[in-house]
């Protein structure tokens, strides 16, 4: 049998590629580094790989605004995992190098954003060039054609490529984490673990005063902790805007279906992108009138009343 295709942003050596490895090893699944996160998920969608592993979130530096727009889209994609990867810098140069002699220094923007202090102090003449990924801009330094002369990068990468390390744990916050999600088309939904999340995506409607108040009622009154909610323009208009939300629950959860399905009535563009297991596999405290034995023993008590109704 075929092995599955893994689409990732690559080349070899990016974070990515680290998160990845902690979903299959490469024995059993078959790896393709790709250019960018839409390429991957356009990929899953087209058929072309059976996954995409793409970043959604930082810890420092907050949502990874391609993956979230692009898998807001549609109803084409579902996330069936994710995956915590600890993120730590290093600079690499094309030689030894005096940090003050550096003009330019190429990363990717989400990891340049993770280092932009320490380089405003450290390298102060230096101008940024983006790159497309973190293992990218420090591949390209084996290019002589490449005219910038340092890159940011994880160790693994500086040791991959064999160029000298200038600076050592260069980022701003020390302990940050981005979380990565493995992404297919839609498919069976795992059963619960007693410790997932489920990812939804709210259209805001214009013009409805209380609207936001309205969607976050549907999971305080259910007990339901929100793990992420950020909102994003749809690319409309000024004032267009969708919530993307992380809840901690399952889909098969008495008080998460509830919650979902009053959204639905509420803003019936409402989209479910999964439910999956939480990658620390921490345990939520379900407050006792929502837990499914509550939901189950008031469905009990009203269908009983119903019965006497005669309905
Ligand atoms: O460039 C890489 O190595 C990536 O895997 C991308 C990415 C990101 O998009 O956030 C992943 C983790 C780091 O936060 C920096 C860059």
């Amino acid at each position: 049998m075929s092995r599955p295709v893994y689409a990732f942003l690559g080349p070899e050596g990016t974070f990515t590629e680290a998160a990845l490895r902690q979903v299959v090893s490469p024995d059993d699944g078959d790896y393709r580094p790709v250019g960018s996160v839409i390429t991957a998920l356009a990929q899953v969608r087209a058929g072309e790989a059976q996954f995409a592993v793409v970043p959604i979130e930082n810890s420092v530096e907050g949502g990874v605004t391609a993956t979230l727009d692009d898998i807001a889209g549609d109803e084409g994609l579902q996330i069936v995992r994710e995956v915590l990867v600890p993120i730590s810098f290093v600079l690499v140069g094309r030689t030894e190098m005096d940090l003050e002699e550096i003009t330019s220094v190429s990363t990717h923007s989400h990891g340049w954003a993770q280092v932009r202090n320490w380089a405003a102090k450290h390298l102060p003449n230096a101008e940024f060039i983006p790159a497309s990924s973190t293992a990218a801009g420090a591949r390209g330094l084996l290019d002589p054609e490449t005219h910038y002369q340092a890159a940011v990068c994880s160790p693994l990468v500086a040791e991959q490529v064999g160029l000298p390390v200038l600076a050592q744990a260069i980022e701003d916050t020390a302990g940050a984490v981005t979380r990565f999600v493995v992404v297919s088309q839609p498919g069976p939904i795992g059963e619960p673990t007693g410790s997932d999340k489920t990812t939804v995506v709210v259209p805001l409607p214009e013009d409805r005063p209380g609207a936001l108040m309205e969607i976050l009622d549907q999971f305080s009154t259910r007990g339901i902790n929100l793990s992420r909610i950020e909102s994003r323009p749809t690319g409309a208009g000024l004032g267009s805007y969708f919530f993307s939300i992380d809840l901690e629950g399952h889909l098969a959860e008495e008080r998460v279906s509830a919650a979902l399905a009053a959204l639905y009535r509420l803003i019936p563009g409402v989209r479910f992108l999964g439910s999956y297991p939480r990658a620390d596999q921490r345990r939520y405290q379900v407050p006792e009138h929502t837990t499914d034995a509550a939901y189950h023993s008031g469905q009990a008590w009203v269908t009983e009343l119903l019965g006497r109704s005669g309905t």
